[in-house]
């Protein structure tokens, strides 16, 4: 009967990625129902608005489908995300930019409240919003010697509330409140440390491995038992953001768009060009 609808799941979501433009690929495993998110935007997978569409639609169609578990990793092993592309900050284009912060907001509340168990295979590094894609799994499995962390004070803009909320549920007020005035990147280990991930992995295949194993975890639970527990604890969290959407807009379109912001953003792109 499972193996039924799981052969049905794999073909409704095998083209998927064609379909679109390949900035996302969905695979879903036949036998167990768990479906691999690929980012592919290299070179940093950085978040525009093209790849943030493609995610949401695949997020609506994996919970649609009643995906088994979701493991969300990175076609290069050498980024997870770069976060939100920095070029989408400047650009004119009319309601671009509203379209833009909108797939965001849409993407981070359908990831984290998810009814599918969720797991970051985060095979590589994970700056600003690819830290808050991983924050937003309930796993966190990493590869050693890459960084994660909420930097944005960085680049001198200031990390939204759900932003703050992913962190602080995750390793707590005190933390998050150092990680994000500091905007510190954390390396793997001391990730681990801190409880900001859960395992650390030798290389992809190792983390894809452990990612699985901890989805193996609910092979004997109640998709619904578990799906509601999961709502429980994350629902406060999601409504938050669901209940302020147009307040939360209109402050980033009017934090972005200031000159002192686009200053700060032109000078932090200089600075990583030169760090090469
Ligand atoms: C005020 C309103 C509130 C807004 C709240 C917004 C919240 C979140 C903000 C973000 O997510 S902003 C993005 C923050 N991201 C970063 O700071 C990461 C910056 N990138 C890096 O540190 C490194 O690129 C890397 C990820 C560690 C990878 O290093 P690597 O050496 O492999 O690659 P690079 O040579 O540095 O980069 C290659 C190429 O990609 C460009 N690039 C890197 N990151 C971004 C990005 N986030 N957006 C757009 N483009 C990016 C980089 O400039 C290089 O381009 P070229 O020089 O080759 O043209």
């Amino acid at each position: 009967m499972f193996l039924r609808r799981s052969v049905t799941l794999a073909m409704s979501l095998k083209n998927y990625s064609s379909e679109a433009k390949n900035l996302v690929a969905v695979a879903v495993n036949n036998q167990t129902g768990v479906a691999t998110v690929t980012l592919q935007r290299p070179p940093v997978n950085s978040l525009n608005l093209e790849l943030l569409n493609e995610l949401s639609s695949a997020l609506t169609e994996l919970e649609e489908k009643k995906a088994r578990g979701i493991i969300l990793k990175s076609s290069s092993d050498s980024v997870f995300s770069a976060g939100l592309d920095i070029h989408e900050f400047s650009n004119t284009e009319e309601g671009r930019l509203k379209k833009f912060w909108t797939a965001l907001q849409d993407v981070w509340i359908k990831l984290y409240g998810h009814s599918a168990p969720t797991v970051a295979c985060i095979n590589g590094h994970a700056p600003a919003g690819g830290c808050l894609l991983a924050l937003s799994c309930e796993y966190r499995v990493m590869l050693k010697q890459k960084t994660i962390g909420l930097n944005e004070t960085k680049l001198g803009i200031v990390a939204p509330l759900w932003f703050i909320a992913s962190m602080e549920n995750v390793i707590g007020r005190r933390l998050t409140e150092l990680s994000l005035t500091t905007g510190k990147m954390y390396t793997t280990e001391e990730a681990l440390k801190i409880g900001l991930i859960d395992e650390i992995a030798e290389d992809t295949n190792d983390a894809v491995s452990k990612s699985e194993n901890f989805l193996k975890l609910f092979q004997n639970i109640s998709p619904f038992a578990r799906s509601q527990t999961k709502k429980f604890i994350r629902g406060n969290t999601v409504q938050s953001l669901v209940k302020t959407r147009e307040a939360d807009l209109k402050a980033f379109i009017d934090d972005i768009t200031s000159e002192k912001v686009q200053k700060g953003l032109k000078v932090y792109m200089e600075s990583l060009k030169k760090g090469k």
